[in-house]
């Protein structure tokens, strides 16, 4: 009963983020979870703070037939413990390099949330120097095992693990620019919820898309773009932008040293996750913000809208109209995440 439940709650605020609404409740007539094709997903860095409630999401998620769940350390305890929950996948849990091979094989979609997260004080850039070694290493073993799996990056500092991935599938010679995102879906669902506060409008209804890449004014909002239309003025749409752009330090600061968004961030990367295997599954219209390759701009990767279908990336959807500020805004955030781009290139292919 409990669980019948929580899939519904899943089910219906996964409905409700997605761009297409209609599409999302035709997947719920299309896939009835048994008749669903067979999907294999694996976490790694699965027994971390985003690693365990997004196990436990993508567990509750019908679209997943095989869950692997890899991480260094602890992946045994947190495989028990989701797998007892009864619904449709399988779930094995993954420990130690010698074993992210067997986690890997067979997977549709590879979900990476392994690395450091930031206390206080620090930039996301400040995880580089930790994250790109691990990233890199993952990919690697991507490259090796899945290769043709879609690949979701949530670790940071996102703006260069997503280029340092594209470098190291490149150098494997496996490389599909349709199957690498950067995973930005926090950013849309904090611009939702801060948007639907101030507007006072259902936050179900809400849409806004998030452009850019995924740090400080990396992260441009498009609220001008927003519905339902509330004719906000010009100074909550900038405090809007501002408290979408500052989210994660907000959340950093008030754990205080004990890491930085993992349940909003599991509940993303679980929406997000849910669109690319709803794309692979063949549901038409399925559309996310993504950090992907792109020539939306002059920038070789940049966030937009993203059609989702069967390889992955279907289509990279244009920026649409924008405001004058949001014009400022974009102009604004390029040298910064151009700089964290070649920064991301430079390692790969340095190391
Ligand atoms: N894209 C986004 O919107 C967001 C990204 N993040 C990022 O996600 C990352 C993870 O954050 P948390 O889960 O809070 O950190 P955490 O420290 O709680 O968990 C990270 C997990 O990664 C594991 N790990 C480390 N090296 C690994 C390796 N080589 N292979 C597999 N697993 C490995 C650790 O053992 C740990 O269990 C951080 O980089 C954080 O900045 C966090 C929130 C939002
Ligand atoms: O702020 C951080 O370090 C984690 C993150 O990316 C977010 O919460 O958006």
């Amino acid at each position: 009963m409990r669980t019948a439940m929580l899939r519904s709650v899943l089910k219906r605020s996964s409905s409700n983020l997605m761009s297409s609404t209609t599409s999302a409740y035709g997947v719920r007539r299309g896939f009835a979870s048994e008749s669903a094709p067979e999907r294999k997903v694996a976490v790694l860095g699965a027994a971390g703070g985003i690693g365990q409630p997004l196990a436990l999401l993508m567990k509750l998620n019908p679209l997943v037939s095989k869950l692997a769940l890899y991480d260094i350390a602890g992946t045994p305890g947190v495989a028990a413990d989701v797998s007892h929950i009864n619904t449709r996948s399988e779930v094995v849990g993954f420990m130690g390099e010698e074993q992210l091979g067997q986690a890997l094989e067979g997977s549709d979609v590879v979900i990476i949330p392994a690395g450091v997260p930031r206390k206080p004080g620090m930039t996301r850039d400040d995880l580089f120097n930790i994250n790109a070694g691990i990233v890199k290493s993952l990919c690697t073993a991507i490259a090796k095992y899945c290769p043709h799996a879609l690949v979701n990056m949530i670790s940071n500092p996102v703006n260069s693990t997503v280029p340092i991935a594209s470098e190291v599938f490149k150098k494997a010679g496996t490389y599909d620019e349709k199957k690498l995102f950067g995973v930005t879906t926090l950013d849309v669902v904090r611009a939702k919820t801060f948007y639907a506060g101030k507007a006072k409008v259902n936050v179900a209804e809400v849409n806004v898309p998030v452009v850019g890449g995924h740090a400080g004014i990396t992260i441009l909002p498009l609220f001008s773009q927003a519905t339902p239309k509330a004719n906000l003025p010009d100074e909550d749409i900038k405090a809007l932008t501002k408290r979408t752009q500052d989210g994660g330090t907000e959340v950093v600061e008030a754990k205080a040293g004990k890491g930085s968004a993992t349940l909003s961030m599991a509940y993303a990367g679980a929406i997000f996750a849910d669109a690319c295997l709803k794309g692979l599954n063949g549901v038409p219209d399925v559309v996310e913000c993504s950090f992907v390759q792109s020539s939306v701009t002059e920038l070789p990767f940049f966030a937009s809208k993203v059609r989702l279908g069967k390889n992955g990336v279907e289509e990279v959807l244009g920026l649409g109209p924008l405001s004058d500020y949001e014009k400022e805004g974009l102009e604004a955030l390029k040298p910064e995440l151009k700089s964290s781009i070649e920064k991301g290139i430079k390692f790969a292919n340095q190391s």
